[in-house]
């Protein structure tokens, strides 16, 4: 069972995967050099066109771990973190930070200039199951900021990434192996307003040649703590095993939705980034890894710690939104129009958060070394 991912560094683990087996779902080898894809593209980027970046959010579930690839593709200047709460003692991979609140667009416009930006990577949302609760803020923070983002990113001839989800389809949205174009209509605070990103960036694209990118997400995993999400339970399940051996789910066993490494979520914004304007054919794609249900995630962390055990206590909200989503997403227009592919399967990912899970914790209590980059 264990693979070759367990000799790398965390760092290694954390952003690729030297396992020799395959991903089950798709059938692809994964590379032996994890960190291979990821240098190939750093060295292939012309200087001129090397991408200097700024994330908003980047202190939530997926900005941390992006900035962390960035400064070792492009060198440590090369990314500037911003979010709106005090850095934390204890993050120690999070450099070159300033606070920036999204709503303030002048504030936006200076850290762009000062810092001489030219690619916006705009992480920051409130997410499915926290949008719920508040509604006027998810408004703001979802519909407001990206306007203020893409009006920057007009001001200042920038590229400008802003992810989508999974939460942008509803109910009446074909579940099975859902398509890029296809009946929308979602029903949380949070989809209404990432289709309105998705249609607003694209607005801006065509009328007035904004370099807008978007792709839609699946559920990430990470080692990461994750914002609020319906999905975050695909995280929480790990923590669990390694500290309770038991794990109480609030989605029905059953429940199948679309999920992604996230180091393949890492690959996928910095290879679409990279992609010239000229190979897209659209400016929002679906992207995913694998799906599962929580008695199936159960079932692989039970190939690394046998006594592991589920139980359900059902959340009605998350369970609502959960229904409403994609079971699988098909994202051959991505794989076709800029080569996409994601490394990682379930039981792949499964090993690698258990390995980084295990050193978190023993860092915390002083068994292992702070610095993660080995
Ligand atoms: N994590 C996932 O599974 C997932 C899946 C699909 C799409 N996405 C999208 O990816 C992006 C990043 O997701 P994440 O999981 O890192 O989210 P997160 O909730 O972990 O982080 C969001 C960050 O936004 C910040 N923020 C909130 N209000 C702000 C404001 N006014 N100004 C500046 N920052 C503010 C928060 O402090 C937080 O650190 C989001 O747009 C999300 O919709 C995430
Ligand atoms: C799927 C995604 O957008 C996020 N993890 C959520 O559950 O809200």
């Amino acid at each position: 069972m264990a693979s070759k991912a367990l000799r790398s560094s965390l760092f290694r683990q954390a952003t690729s995967s030297s396992c020799t087996s395959t991903n089950q779902q798709r059938g692809m080898a994964i590379p032996a050099d994890p960190l291979g894809r990821f240098r190939q593209l750093a060295n292939s980027t012309p200087v001129d066109e090397k991408p200097r970046v700024l994330i908003t959010g980047s202190l939530g579930q997926l900005g941390r771990g992006l900035a962390t690839m960035l400064r070792f593709m492009y060198g440590e200047d090369s990314v500037v973190m911003t979010d709106i709460r005090k850095v934390r003692a204890d993050e120690n991979d999070v450099c070159n930070y300033h606070y920036l609140d999204i709503l303030n667009e002048g504030a936006i416009d200076e850290a762009i200039v000062n810092g001489r930006v030219n690619t916006l990577i705009h992480f920051s949302a409130l997410l499915s199951a926290v949008g719920e609760q508040n509604v006027p803020l998810a408004l703001k923070v979802n519909c407001q900021g990206v306007q203020n983002i893409l009006e920057v990113a007009k001001r200042h001839s920038l590229k400008v990434f802003i992810p989508s989800t999974i939460g942008a389809f509803g109910p009446e949205t074909p579940r099975v192996d859902t398509p890029d174009i296809t009946v929308q209509r979602p029903k949380t605070i949070y989809g209404v307003s990432k289709v309105y990103a998705e249609l607003l960036g694209e607005y801006y694209h065509h009328r007035f040649g904004v370099d807008f990118r978007s792709l839609r997400f699946p559920g990430i995993i990470s080692a990461t703590k994750p914002g609020g999400g319906t999905t975050d339970y695909a995280i929480k399940i790990f923590y669990d095993a390694l500290k309770d051996g038991h794990h109480v789910c609030y989605l029905n066993p059953d429940t199948r939705l679309p999920m992604m490494y996230d180091t393949d979520c890492t690959a996928s914004v910095l290879f679409f980034l990279a992609a010239q304007s000229s190979q897209l054919s659209m400016r929002t794609y679906n992207v995913t890894g694998f799906s599962f249900t929580p008695e199936e995630i159960a079932a692989s962390i039970r190939k690394f710690m046998p006594d592991f055990r589920i139980t359900y206590e059902i959340c009605p909200l998350r369970q609502k939104i959960a229904d409403s989503w994609p079971q699988s997403l098909n994202d051959n227009i991505a794989r076709s129009d800029w080569a996409w592919k994601n490394d990682y399967g379930l039981d792949e990912t499964t090993e690698i958060m258990i390995a980084l899970i295990k050193r978190e914790m023993a860092r915390e209590k002083g068994e292992a070394p702070k610095a993660v980059i080995a």
